[in-house]
């Protein structure tokens, strides 16, 4: 799999960098708050370093491809981002090992990972605006594209953001344990099932047993809202079952019960559940199963 080979090459690339070649990386990350690409002149004023030992960090920071070059400078790229991350967690004494990885989503990459303390977790690196830094995307694509300053303070954001949500969430609603976080990746405890979307559950349940789960995912959707948020993007694909029990993933779009379109957000996220459950007829002889009673049945409106 293309995923578990990047990720190995990354971790031979760290094992390789040095703690100066990271300070360079660090100096650049800083950098791009004020530039799009940090000069050489810049870089060489923070590190306090000779120009030819900078120049030599920067070298073997562009063989890892932890840099991207141009004629106006350096700018971190994707791979020296989740370096960034690997090594902060390693440092911490957090991190031991990464190992396969368990999904790609529309906006991350999540692998497995063994924590320092013993523990098997998860890692999940948020990639928001990842297209304009896809591996071997040239230097005019990406000039070109408008939001590429922002790539990586979008995903930062979104694994800080997901990162608060699940402490205010755990362990009251069902979702993963969080453990760490650092830039655009968190760490979380590893939940053991298969996304509802790749199970047949009429193959082991029966129908009240079915019923029974749907109305329990939709206790966990209300201690969300009476905690104050709406998922968003609640669906089968979310939701991990291991034939008895679930845990809802994926919190980063949460919105608040106040955002302004907070009752189109919950309907959209009910609805989804809904659909999903009716090909197992559980809605035939249940008039609660309706979108608007369910809404009320939520936000305690009946
Ligand atoms: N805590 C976890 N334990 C086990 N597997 C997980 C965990 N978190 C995520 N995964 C796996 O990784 C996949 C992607 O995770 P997640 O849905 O959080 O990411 P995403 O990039 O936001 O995805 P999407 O494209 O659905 O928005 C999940 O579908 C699931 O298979
Ligand atoms: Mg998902
Ligand atoms: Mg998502």
């Amino acid at each position: 799999m293309e995923g578990i080979t990047i990720i190995k090459k990354l971790i031979e690339r760290l094992k390789e960098a040095q703690d100066d070649d990271f300070k360079i990386l660090k100096i650049i990350e800083i950098s791009m708050r004020h530039y799009e690409w940090v000069p050489l002149e810049e870089i060489v004023r923070k590190a306090k370093m000779p120009e030819k030992d900078v120049l030599y960090r920067l070298k073997r920071l562009n063989k890892f491809e932890f840099v991207v070059r141009s004629t106006y400078g350096y700018a971190v790229s994707m791979g020296g981002y989740d370096a960034l991350a690997i090594n902060a967690f390693v440092k911490k004494g957090i991190l031991k090992a990464v190992g396969n990885k368990l999904g790609v989503g529309k906006e991350g990459d999540v692998y497995s990972v063994l924590l320092e303390d013993g523990r098997e977790a998860v890692l999940k690196f948020h990639k928001h605006g990842r297209t304009c830094f896809t591996r071997g995307k040239r230097y005019r694509e990406y000039i070109a594209d408008k939001h590429h300053i922002s790539w990586l303070y979008v995903s930062r954001l979104s694994a800080e953001r997901e990162f608060e949500i699940l402490n205010e969430l755990f362990p009251i609603v069902k979702v993963p344990e969080p453990i760490h976080w650092n830039r655009h990746a968190i760490i979380m405890g590893k939940v053991v099932g298969e996304e509802l979307k790749r199970i047949d559950l009429s193959k082991f349940m029966s129908r009240d047993e079915i019923k029974e789960l749907f109305w329990k995912i939709i206790d966990e959707v209300k201690k969300a809202y009476e905690l104050g948020y709406i998922h968003g993007d609640l669906s089968e694909f979310n939701i991990l079952f291991d034939g008895e029990d679930f845990v809802i993933i994926d919190w980063p779009q949460a919105v608040s019960k106040f955002h302004p379109e907070a009752e189109f957000y919950l309907k959209r996220d009910i609805e989804n559940v809904i659909r999903y459950f009716k090909k197992y007829k559980i809605d035939r002889d249940d008039e609660n199963i309706d979108t608007d009673k369910i809404f009320n049945y939520i936000t305690g409106k009946s």
